[in-house]
C-alpha cells in the first residue's frame, strides 16, 4: 500500500503539489491522472525519496522509502525510461541492477521474457532502442526484484496499442497477485483501460478520486437540447447545475428530472442519458483551468 498524507512541495513561491492525500491499495491498479505539469512526477519522486517533501509524508507498506532495507526488492520504480545509460546493452543494465540487489542472473532472463524483449534486442545498446523498447526495459527493471509495490511514471509512453494491451495484462496480473500498482498518465483513455482506482490531479491538487466505476457513476446526466440557452436558464431556476460539455451539458440531476423540466418548458431534447463513459469530459472539465493556463502561457511565451 502507498499512503500519501498531506503532501506539499514548493519550489520557491511556486506550489507544485498542495496538500495531496491518497492511498494506492494492494491488489489494485491505481491510475494517477493529470494534465502536463499537474504534479504527478513530483509526487512520485517524493515517494521514492528523490525529492524531499516541503511538508507531509509518503509511506510504502508503512515505512518511508529511505527506511526500507534493500528497497529495490520492495518497490519497483520507473520514473524516466530515457534515463538509462545509453552505452550499455539492455541486458547489461539489468545484470548490474540484479547484482546490486543480490539477485541471480537467471532473474534477468525471466524479466526480459516478461516484457517481451528478445535476446537479440537485449544485446543492443540502449541508445539504439525505440521509446517503446526503453519503456519495456524500464518496466523490466522495475519488476526485477519482484517487489510488492510498483511506481511507474507514464509507463505507456511510446507503447503502441498492442504494447498498452500487453502492459494492462501484466499490471492486472501483478495486482491480482496482491501487488500495489501506481501508474501515472496524462491520458484518460489509458488510465481507463488499465486502472481500478483513479486519482485525478490538476494544478498540484487532487480534484477527484475513487474507483473508476464510481467516478463514472458520479458523472450525472448528459443532456443536449435545441434550445440550449433556454434549458440552461430554466435549470438554473430549478437549482439543477448544468456544466457545458461538448455540444450539451452535464447535469447534476437524474435524467427523468431533466426530461420533465424540458417537457414543462417545451424544450426539444436531442440527447438525454446517464453521463456514462463521460470520464473524459469530467477530466477535461476538472482540469480545464490548468489546461487553459498552460495554453495561455504557451501563447505568451
Ligand atoms: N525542480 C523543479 N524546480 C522548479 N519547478 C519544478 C521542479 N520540478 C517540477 N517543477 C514544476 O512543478 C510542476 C509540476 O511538475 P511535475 O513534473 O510534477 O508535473 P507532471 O504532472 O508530472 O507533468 P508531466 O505530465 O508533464 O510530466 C510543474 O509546473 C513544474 O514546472
Amino acid at each position: 500500500m502507498i499512503k500519501v498524507e498531506n503532501l506539499t512541495r514548493t519550489y520557491g513561491d511556486f506550489v507544485a503539489v498542495r496538500d495531496v492525500s491518497f492511498v494506492a491499495r494492494a491488489g489494485r491498479v491505481t491510475g494517477f491522472l493529470g494534465p502536463n505539469g499537474a504534479g504527478k512526477s513530483t509526487t512520485m519522486r517524493v515517494m521514492v525519496g528523490l525529492t524531499a517533501p516541503t511538508s507531509g509524508t509518503v509511506t510504502l507498506d508503512g515505512r518511508r522509502y529511505a527506511d526500507l532495507p534493500n528497497p529495490g526488492r520492495r518497490v519497483g520504480v520507473l520514473l524516466d525510461a530515457s534515463a538509462q545509460h545509453g552505452g550499455r546493452t539492455g541486458r547489461e543494465v539489468l545484470v548490474i541492477a540484479a547484482q546490486t540487489m543480490g539477485l541471480p542472473k537467471e532473474r534477468v532472463d525471466e524479466v526480459l521474457a516478461m516484457v517481451s524483449l528478445t535476446p537479440a534486442e537485449a544485446k543492443r545498446r540502449v541508445k539504439n532502442y525505440s521509446l517503446g523498447m526503453k519503456q519495456r526495459l524500464g518496466i523490466a527493471h522495475a519488476l526485477l526484484g519482484d517487489p510488492e509495490i510498483l511506481i511507474l511514471d507514464e509507463p505507456a509512453n511510446g507503447l503502441d496499442p498492442a504494447g498498452i494491451r500487453w502492459m494492462r495484462g501484466l499490471l492486472r496480473d501483478y495486482a491480482d497477485r496482491g501487488g500495489t500498482v501506481l501508474l501515472s498518465s496524462h491520458l484518460l483513455t489509458e488510465v481507463q483501460l488499465i486502472a481500478d482506482d483513479i486519482v485525478m490531479i490538476g494544478r498540484g491538487e487532487i480534484v477527484a478520486q475513487g474507483t473508476a466505476s464510481e467516478l463514472v457513476a458520479g458523472a450525472g446526466t448528459y443532456v443536449r437540447a435545441v434550445e440550449k440557452e433556454e434549458l440552461a436558464r430554466v435549470a438554473a431556476e430549478e437549482g439543477i447545475a448544468l456544466t457545458p460539455v461538448g455540444d450539451g451539458f452535464r447535469g447534476d440531476a437524474e435524467a427523468v428530472a431533466i426530461g420533465r423540466l424540458a417537457a414543462k418548458h417545451q424544450i426539444t431534447l436531442i440527447e438525454l442519458r446517464p453521463a456514462d463513459g463521460g470520464l473524459e469530459d469530467l477530466f477535461l472539465e476538472l482540469t480545464a483551468d490548468t489546461q487553459r493556463e498552460t495554453f495561455t502561457e504557451g501563447v505568451m511565451a
